[in-house]
């Protein structure tokens, strides 16, 4: 990080000096802006640094929080911790929560049976009433996956640091906000005095060059560069993602990459906002309109990376070499290509790399020398923060439209948000999945984390377009392969791992 000393200035001058906007949130302070274009600076360390409220040798950098989004699942210590202590929460206005992990997607409104599911959605919606948190319950139109409203909402804006009690909080990186999972006494911090204390991070670089070919997908894209730098290659480090491939990803794209960041390890993912993010921030509901936003634009631009920035660690992919990938093990680098077959580790030199291949193969019951394709599932599952956005359902109409899924194959579509699930009806998209046999559901985590009932009976094998493969995610002993949206769409048609090129001539 860069650094800067911003002066000791007290958390009240600074939270008073904010300026409400459209929904009380504030803008990213601007203590630092133009001392930051100094040279040689990375996206990360601009944000950090303009978000610096006291900075001491020896000690870790107290850093504001823009916005602080909050979930069912371990936040309630974060408030019985405040109860005790008989403080407030600081900024309510700069807060939010929403009800996604552990919530019905057949029907909303039902009764929900397990009494853990029951006791956290209560606990959610007692502190936020009590606290005077604005949350986005069951029913709601605005209620989705915490990492799906935020950028929907346009409350996710460039510039921004934003925190949430959830790993993948890294999502938000697509709009170039340093965005970081915490825990729950950090949660408590937070709500407590909107600050954060935090170690700087090291900056690391994933350059992605050229093109990616047709029908391979920023999930194809991501799975590749885990499988590259392994599950503890961003360990301790900021990723940002760079290059054309990146540069013509859409939103919805880029908030795919930077959502699996977590799964290398990394603290949080990046991508400076350019005029792909501007152009949908536009007329979004949190994001202001006409002069205002010109100027919000403008300084929101000033987030990049210096040209002379120096990385901690530097990685170059060539986009145009990748096929769409399937994950065969339990963690998202045991991943190939769908052309190749499981991989052998009696091949593997590594031998902490052998053993881990060993075990995974055992626990999801594959052989090494199995052609990927020749992998037939029970069940898939589209959906999730990774890949339950509009774009994604849209990709999966596509393929779908004019055919059936498999009946062998029992199929979970799972909109991220209530919004996605509106957009999907307005466009039709409802119509071409029931056709397909598949019923829109309503939105949440689902089975991308097996929290609510929708899960899958041990043994059984499912094609997700989820994040995470490990062992017991999606029930206990099921067996799960990462897959983008296509390949996902395309494997409920055929009962097996399948791409959409591979069903041409099988209508
Ligand atoms: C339950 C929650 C805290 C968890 C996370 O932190 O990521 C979940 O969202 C996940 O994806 O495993
Ligand atoms: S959709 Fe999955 S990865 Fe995303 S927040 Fe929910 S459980 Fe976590």
């Amino acid at each position: 990080m860069c650094g800067y000393v911003v002066g000791h200035v007290e958390v009240p001058e600074i939270v008073s000096a904010t300026a409400p906007r459209t929904r009380s949130v504030t803008a990213p302070i601007r203590l630092v802006e133009g001392l930051c274009a100094l040279m040689g600076s990375t996206l990360a360390d601009k944000i950090w640094s303009s978000h610096i409220v006291r900075s001491a040798e020896g000690e870790a950098d107290l850093i504001y929080i823009d916005l602080h989004l909050l979930h069912e699942v371990n936040t309630p210590a974060a408030f019985a911790g405040l109860r005790q202590s008989g403080r407030t929460v600081r900024r309510p206005d700069l807060t939010l929560g929403t009800e996604d992990h552990n919530t019905p997607t057949d029907d909303v409104l039902r009764t929900i049976d397990d009494p853990a599911a029951v006791e956290q959605l209560d606990h959610i919606r007692r502190n936020c009433a009590d606290f005077g948190i604005e949350l986005y319950s069951l029913g709601d139109s605005s209620r989705g996956i915490v990492h799906v409203i935020g950028p929907e909402l346009g409350l996710t804006q460039p510039g921004m640091t934003l925190v949430c009690c959830d790993s993948h909080t890294s999502t938000h990186g697509a709009f170039g906000v340093l965005a970081f999972g915490i825990g729950t006494s950090q949660v408590e911090h937070v709500l407590a005095t909107q600050t954060l204390p935090m170690n700087p991070m090291k900056n690391m670089r994933v350059v992605v060059d050229g093109a990616l070919p047709l029908g391979v997908s920023a999930k194809d894209l991501i799975l590749a560069i885990i499988e590259r730098i392994g599950t503890s290659g961003g360990q301790g480090h900021v990723i940002e993602y760079q290059g054309e491939a990146i540069e013509a990803l859409s939103m919805e794209a880029r908030m795919t990459v930077c959502n699996m960041s977590i799964e290398a390890g990394a603290r949080a993912g990046l991508i400076a906002p350019d005029d792909v993010t501007i152009d949908y921030l536009r007329g979004l509901p949190h994001v202001p309109a006409g002069a205002a936003f010109d100027e919000e634009a403008r300084y929101w631009r000033t987030f990049f990376s210096d040209d002379d920035a120096v990385f901690d660690k530097e990685v170059h992919l060539d986009a145009s070499t990748l096929s769409p990938r399937v994950s065969w093990g339990t963690n998202p680098a045991q991943s190939v290509s769908i052309d190749a077959v499981v991989p052998d580790p009696a091949a593997m030199i590594d031998p902490v790399e052998r053993a881990a291949a060993e075990r995974a193969l055992d626990y999801m019951d594959l052989t090494a020398g199995q052609r990927m394709r020749d992998i037939a599932v029970d069940a898939v599952f589209i959906g999730s923060c990774t890949n339950g956005r509009i774009e994604d359902l849209r990709e999966v109409a596509q393929v779908w439209k004019g055919r059936r899924v498999s009946p062998d194959v029992q199929v979970l579509l799972v909109p991220g948000s209530e919004a996605v699930r509106v957009q999907a009806i307005d466009e039709g998209l409802d119509a071409v999945f029931s056709d397909a046999g598949v019923k829109l559901r309503y939105s949440g985590c689902s089975m991308c984390v097996a929290l609510n009932d929708d899960r899958l009976k041990p043994g059984q094998r499912a094609a997700s377009t989820n994040n995470r493969n490990f062992e017991g995610r999606q029930g206990r002993s099921v067996r799960t392969h990462l897959v983008s949206p296509a390949v996902a769409a395309a494997t409920a048609i055929a009962g097996h791992l399948a791409t959409p090129a591979d069903l041409e001539g099988a209508r």
